[in-house]
């Protein structure tokens, strides 16, 4: 495969002009300033469990959300991508000492990893060795709700990065940082240390991430070292799609069109990076004890049950080589049906790779790469109709990154569309719980929750049903069910994550008009019509036969359910649509 050797800052990306800015004007104090005024609602949020008040503040207003929008707030990324430019001459300018630093996040992989390729170029040049880090934070887990099934692949995946990179003589350093404030301090502290004045890290999308990084920058620059950031996890860098206005797309089909039309033209957005080359011999002997150190298990705020952990290790095998492997089977055996097979959650009919897109084992440009070459033609929307079908999800995965980085509140808690900040949603715990545990009495849904509680994963149509049925049939705050997910997904990723559970309650970015409200039997019978599905996952409704199985009550045998407990329908369909529908109009002032 052709392999790129592109340094930092080829190609730029812009977002729109800022237009007022009094909302980060440092002179104000935060009580004077009316975009710093919490939402009214704010208390709310935090008595649900919506903002975690330990890490964060109260739930923005929505004018400050609105700010955001209006361009009147610089956003995050925007402040990252000045840092870098500011500082661009500076950095330039530094030259090596003793190493080069690449600090691993979200990129888990040697293979095609843009930021590990630069740093290792950069070290074979300046011919010193190449030193690779990664720093375990647990209060990092807990505020961004890392579920205990992902931290574990994440560190089952260090132990395989630890020998692949052991083979290069690339040493990984591994360290637990308990206060995540101190984690800035703590690299500038290994940097130092290990005489590094380069150190190469891959671009995240995250709020916390992109403030994080923007303050690294300088405080590395003011140290002598030189912090370069750069785009990897998207296929195409964000900011870099407008329309014809010259704003962000918020709107799928059009930026669709258009991030094909961009990757045509730019052919080098599928080419792949090199993986890092040998260090010399000596880094061995000269960080003998960085070889010898161990990957930490996990974190007691995330810890699981020996049965857990056997389970999970079996379901998700971890690492690179294992996404590799899974990436071109599925090429082989599965893709050309995909548009057919992917609504089907009884069968398997997807790819299962989400869990390596969310760690970086496996990197987006691989799979559509692999993905176009198993096709007649290299136009990404034409030929197969199964490959073109997987090659758009991909670029959903881009889309919600991109919506992330231009309208960051969405990670703040705040829904993409303002209005829908007003709806009176319910907060009733008894049913949260049911819909959790999977004993809602709609058996296409507990099936769905029992098998994200089992697997840490759950098939993509399911994930629709269950999040639509808890924001519209329960009524419940879609952010509670958002922060459940999260907290249970092996492939956990804040932007798709949010912006599936935006599309689903109609809160979010292009999402299904709130008048839509899914018919959990039509779904059920559509899509699992067997009722394979629900028999797996719910298997006290396995001896229920034809097509009971999607409404047992209803048609079943009501004493021999109760008998095999199980329960009756929390809440009816009819009532809860026309519910839904007033309440979401109350809301939107309709
Ligand atoms: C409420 C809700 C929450 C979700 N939360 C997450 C999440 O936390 N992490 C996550 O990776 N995906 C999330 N998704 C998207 C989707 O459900 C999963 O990506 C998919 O089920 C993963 O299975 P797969 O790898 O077999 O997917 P495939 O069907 O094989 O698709 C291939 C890849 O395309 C991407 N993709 C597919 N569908 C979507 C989509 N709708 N949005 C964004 N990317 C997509 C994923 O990276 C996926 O691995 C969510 C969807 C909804 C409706």
């Amino acid at each position: 495969m052709p392999s790129r050797t592109e340094t930092n800052g080829k190609r730029k990306a812009t977002f729109p002009p800022l237009l007022i800015t009094n909302g980060n004007s440092k002179k104000s104090k935060p009580n004077d300033d009316p975009l710093r005024q919490p939402h009214p609602k704010s208390q709310e949020s935090e008595d649900n469990g919506i903002v975690l008040r330990t890490y964060y503040p109260p739930e923005m207003s929505t004018e400050r959300a609105q700010a955001y929008k209006d361009n009147g707030l610089p956003r995050p990324i925007e402040l990252l991508r000045q840092k870098l430019e500011e500082t661009h001459a500076d950095r330039a300018r530094i030259e090596a000492k003793d190493s080069v630093v690449h600090w691993f996040k979200c990129d888990l992989r040697t293979e095609d990893n843009h930021a590990l390729h630069l740093a290792s170029q950069k070290a074979k040049g300046e011919k010193v060795p190449l030193i690779a880090m990664y720093i375990v934070s647990p209060q990092d887990f807990e505020a961004h709700l890392t579920a205990p099934v992902r931290v574990d692949f994440i560190l089952r995946t260090l132990e395989v990065l630890k020998e692949d990179l052991a083979k290069l003589d690339i040493p990984l350093y591994v360290e637990t940082v308990e206060n995540r404030k101190k984690i800035p301090a703590r690299i500038l502290e290994l940097l130092q240390e290990w005489g590094a004045r380069h150190v190469y890290v891959n671009e995240e999308y995250e709020v916390d991430e992109l403030r994080r990084e923007t303050v690294l920058v300088r405080a590395c620059l003011d140290k002598g070292i030189a912090m370069e950031v750069v785009s990897d996890t998207c296929i195409v860098r964000s900011g870099e799609l407008q329309t014809g206005s010259g704003n962000q797309y918020a709107v799928y089909t059009p930026w669709y069109r258009s991030w094909v039309a961009h990757v045509h033209s730019n052919p080098e957005c599928l080419e792949l990076y090199d993986s890092p080359t040998k260090n010399p011999a000596s880094a061995r002997k000269k960080y003998a004890d960085i070889f010898k150190s161990p990957i930490p298990d996990t974190p007691p705020n995330k810890s699981l049950t020996n049965e857990e952990k056997g389970r999970f290790r079996s379901m998700w095998p971890a690492g690179e080589h294992e996404a590799r492997e899974q990436l071109a089977k599925f090429a082989k055996e599965r893709i050309n049906n995909y548009d057919v097979s992917r609504n089907i959650p009884g069968e398997v009919g997807t790819s299962s790779l989400s869990v390596h897109f969310a760690s970086g084992t496996l990197s987006a440009r691989s799979a559509v790469r692999t993905a176009r070459d198993s096709n007649t033609t290299k136009k990404l929307d034409g030929g197969n109709q199964g490959i073109q079908t997987w090659i758009s999800e991909i670029a959903w995965r881009d889309f919600y990154k991109h919506v992330m980085a231009n309208w960051p509140f969405v990670c703040m808690n705040k829904p993409f569309k303002p209005e829908y900040a007003n709806i009176e949603w319910e907060y009733d715990k008894e049913n949260f719980q049911a819909w959790c545990e999977g004993r809602t009495g709609y058996p296409i849904v507990d099936a769905a929750m029992r098998q994200l509680n089992h697997c840490g994963w759950m098939h993509n149509r399911c994930r629709m049903i269950t999040a639509s049925f808890l924001a519209k049939h329960l009524l419940i705050d879609w952010r509670m069910g958002e922060r459940y997910f999260m907290e249970h997904l092996v492939d956990g990723d804040m932007a798709s994550n949010n912006g599936g559970w935006g599309w689903s309650a109609s809160t979010g970015v292009d999402p299904q008009p709130y008048f839509r409200i899914f018919n959990p039997l039509l779904q059920s019978e559509k899509f699992d019509s067997e009722g394979n599905y629900i028999r797996k996952w719910v298997p006290e409704l396995k001896t229920i036969k034809g097509k009971a199985i999607h409404e047992p009550y209803a048609s079943g045998d009501v004493k021999e359910l109760a008998k095999i407990g199980y329960p009756k329908r929390i809440v009816e369909h009819k009532f809860a649509r026309e519910r839904c529908l007033q309440r979401y109009k109350e809301g939107i002032g309709k």
